[in-house]
């Protein structure tokens, strides 16, 4: 399972969505790729792609989307499917049990229609080996009957574009990945993307903000819209109930200081693994059970619900001997590391190339 998907949605820098996230974001989806904000290198070749294929009045090749998420796949694909004015049919790979539910599905496409299959790496066997086909040759075997008296009838596909959405690329079956003929790599935003992603969904909330306010909220979304998103809506309440509405950067800041999410994006976990590591182990190294056990948590949440954007952000280190925070922990929490982590030697040194002295 990736550490993505394990994330518990009750966190308000969760990264996946809750149901309140899916009522709204309907509605602050960008429509056309270019109000598509950010992923310019996805963009500009998604751009090609759909725009030759329109060109030769042809389904464009099967695409698939990888990265985090929360950045945008979903939206992307119906981007694909509004730019070729084509309809879209939206499933996952989990609710694809078996061959004969993606046989229903693929049957009853349209000529040129998308079919967008999020998380596809999490399909069945048997039903990705049937995916092969399809996207191949638009034909599947439709199996009828069971054991040796079993027959296959063939049926043939009118000629579509599948949209398949992945946080991991590489669980992909080679034979499965092969048969994209385009793959965009999705990367975090960066804060003056996001910064713009916040002062256009503001527009279409109808909440009022200043550059710094979107700025403040840009700043602490871990470069991930739907985050973004999310982090708006609460600072737009307490904009709302404590003050006269306007979002300015000091507004924005009280109210994600009320929910816990710091300057940085981290929340309060992020936070207890990071205190307990620098208060009570010095810096570390520390195991990973015993960092759990002193903020109090399983092992697997600190693992993966913590540590991945830790990690990313440079401020704590997985290393054989056992975690690590970085200059940069020290730095953040306004701490001083002692003086023997200071000048550390060997191995850990790259860690603090870019730290303070
Ligand atoms: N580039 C963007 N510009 C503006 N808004 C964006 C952009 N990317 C994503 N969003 C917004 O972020 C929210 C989440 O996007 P989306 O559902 O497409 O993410 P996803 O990658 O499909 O996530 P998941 O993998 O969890 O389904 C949506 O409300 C969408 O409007």
């Amino acid at each position: 399972m990736s550490p993505y998907e394990s994330e518990p949605v009750d966190r308000l820098v969760t990264a996946s969505a809750d149901g309140e996230d899916q009522a709204v974001e309907a509605a602050l989806r960008p429509r056309l790729l270019e109000e598509f904000i950010g992923q310019e290198r996805v963009r500009e070749q998604l751009s090609l792609v759909l725009q030759a294929a329109r060109q030769r009045g042809a389904a464009p090749d099967h695409v698939l989307l990888s990265g985090p998420p929360g950045l945008g796949k979903t939206t992307l694909s119906m981007i694909i499917a509004a730019e070729l004015n084509a309809p879209i049919r939206i499933t996952s790979g989990p609710a694809i049990q078996h061959a004969g539910d993606l046989a229903a599905i693929l049957s009853s496409l349209t000529e040129g229609e998308v079919l967008f299959l999020d998380e596809i790496h999490r399909m069945s066997r048997p039903a990705e080996e049937m995916l092969y086909m399809a996207m191949e040759d638009f034909r599947v075997d439709v199996i009828v009957g069971k054991g040796p008296g079993a027959t296959a009838i063939p049926l043939e596909l009118p000629p579509f574009t599948l949209v398949g959405a992945t946080t991991r690329a590489g669980l992909l079956p080679p034979p499965l990945r092969d048969r994209f003929g385009f793959t965009g790599h999705m990367e975090f935003y960066a804060p003056a993307e996001l910064q713009r992603v916040v002062h256009r969904s503001a527009g279409l909330l109808d909440v009022e903000i200043d550059p710094a306010g979107a700025a403040e909220i840009a700043g602490r979304s871990r470069g991930t819209p739907r985050i973004a998103n999310r982090l708006l809506r609460r600072v737009r309440d307490f904009a709302q109930v404590r003050h006269d509405g306007l979002v300015t950067r000091e507004i924005a800041a009280q109210a994600l200081e009320v929910y816990e999410v710091d300057a940085r994006g981290l929340d309060r976990l992020d936070r207890a693994v990071l205190q307990a590591l620098l208060k009570l182990f010095g810096g570390g190294p520390v195991g990973l059970s015993t960092l759990a056990v002193a903020v109090g948590e399983e092992a697997e949440t600190v693992e993966e619900v913590a540590e991945p954007f830790l990690v990313r952000e440079g401020l704590l280190a997985r290393t054989p001997r056992g975690r690590i925070a970085t200059a940069a922990a020290w730095q953040h929490l306004g701490m001083t590391p002692p003086q023997s982590v200071r000048a550390p030697r060997g191995a850990q040194s790259e860690l603090w190339a870019d730290g303070e002295a």
